[in-house]
């Protein structure tokens, strides 16, 4: 139980652990179990994001300090929740600036608190000290590939080949950059925000600093979301006045772009708390569309201009942002959300009026749940043909388009020259048209 009155560190780091070993055991989003157990901490602004950059950087890291935990322990440590309370420690001692005191003198208290634990005081100390002792050695002979389970060093090496694949693998151990999508004038408010104006019209800030307090936020003037997560938006084309069917929508960076263009947008989502949630954003950013908490596999309205498919997926491209995903997913999830894919792929394409235009995305880098679906939808649906997206659409990223003219970007494409936050989510996109 939580000690309010305590100011020593310990409350932020109880948080990192409970939301680490609880993310692992039930394999569920790491930004679950943090809202679930943060509020018990009843922490400042401050030291919840202490807690937050914690434990996103146990995640990020986990194969490299798990590696530096097992070459210092005993081989009789198997107490998930002692290994969990080392691996944040040590996450703090390898890549946080953190005192190594305060990182080892507050596993110490946590494991006091702890029934299990409160003997192993002494070996949290030992381990934990000899990690800030050989830091150095440790950062410098830890294999890149470690933080990748090996299920995805096997499927990327195969999909992308080794070198790509290593690449992937290393731009996912970045902090990634926050990119925003603005309604209009983006070079206009780069410029205000001190941000860089990317080449396929988002804004990419240069300096962390709180979302909420920059110039623009409270007027609804931009909005948060991954470079590459506003392509498929831009590839719809829309325009003022069309009818357009967002099929997973929330929460709303996509049906965002629709509704500011000007399309008539149809928001649907199977979670009604989520759907909360792009009314809440579609609020701020003034802009409107209608919205349905309903299985898109049963919606009921047809005709479309043009639907935008933005299907649940395993995730594997934001593993830059969401690192939990690497740890929590495995290729049953990639088998079974192929099969949703392909369902909701189906039923999109009848919905659409002769001439309608379709995107499908995900953002996966798994190829069964990308370019394996494009390609088998063509083949189920001879009334549809794949509308090739050129490099001008996406800001002349010509790495970012495959030879049939879909779009695969990858957590190590666009580099920005003399920034350090370069990089996009991986996502696949692909464009199609219904036979007129
Ligand atoms: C990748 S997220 C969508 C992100 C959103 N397009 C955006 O840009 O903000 C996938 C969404 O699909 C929803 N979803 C999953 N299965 C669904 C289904 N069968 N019908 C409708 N929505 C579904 C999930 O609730 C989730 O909100």
């Amino acid at each position: 139980m939580a000690d309010h009155s305590e100011s020593s560190g310990l409350g932020p780091r109880r948080l990192a652990w409970n939301a680490v070993t609880e993310a692992l055991k039930r394999r569920v989003p790491l930004d679950d179990m943090l809202d679930e157990f943060g509020p018990q901490e009843r922490l400042s602004g401050r030291d919840e994001a202490l807690a937050r950059a914690i434990a996103i950087v146990t995640m990020r890291r986990l194969g490299t300090i798990g590696w530096a935990l097992r070459e210092r322990l005993d081989k009789g440590a198997r107490d998930e929740r002692l290994l969990n309370l080392l691996a944040i420690g040590a996450a703090q001692i390898l890549f946080l600036d953190v005192p190594d005191h305060a990182a080892v003198d507050t596993a110490v208290q946590l494991a006091q608190e702890d029934r299990r634990l409160k003997h192993a005081g002494g070996l949290i100390n030992a381990v934990l000290r000899r990690v800030a002792r050989e830091r150095d050695g440790i950062l410098s002979a830890a294999d890149p590939w470690l933080d990748t389970p090996g299920w995805l060093e096997e499927r990327w090496i195969a999909q992308y080949g080794e070198d790509l694949a290593a690449e992937i693998a290393r731009a996912h151990q970045a902090l990634p950059s926050v990119d925003l999508t603005v309604k209009e004038d983006a070079s206009g408010w780069a410029e205000r925000l001190g941000g860089i104006l990317l080449p396929t019209g988002s804004i990419r800030l240069t300096e962390r600093t709180a979302i909420r307090e920059l110039p623009g936020y409270e007027d609804g003037a931009w909005w948060v979301q991954d470079a590459a997560a506003a392509l498929p938006a831009r590839l719809l084309d829309p325009k003022p006045g069309e009818r357009i069917a967002d099929l997973c929508a929330a929460p709303g960076g996509k049906t965002a772009q629709l509704a500011a263009a000007g399309a008539e947008v149809l928001a649907v989502d199977r979670s009604a708390k989520r759907l909360k949630r792009l009314e809440e954003n579609l609020a701020r950013l003034k802009l409107q569309a209608a919205t349905r908490a309903v299985d898109a596999e049963k919606l009921d309205e047809t005709s479309f201009d043009a639907i935008l498919l933005d299907a649940p997926c395993s995730a594997t491209g934001t593993i830059r942002r969401h690192p939990d995903v690497a740890w929590t997913k495995g290729e049953e999830d990639v088998r079974k959300l192929a099969g949703l894919q392909t369902r909701l792929l189906d039923k999109a394409a009848s919905l659409l009026k002769p001439g309608g235009r379709l995107v499908y995305c995900t953002c996966s880098l798994e190829a069964e749940e990308g370019e394996r679906q494009a390609q088998a939808f063509l083949a189920r649906h001879p009334d549809f043909k794949r509308k090739p997206v050129s490099p001008e659409e996406i800001g002349g990223l010509t790495e970012c388009l495959t030879p049939e003219g879909d779009v695969r970007t990858l957590p190590c494409h666009l580099s920005v020259a003399g920034h350090d936050r370069s990089g996009l989510d991986g996502f696949f996109m692909a464009r199609f048209v219904r036979d007129a």
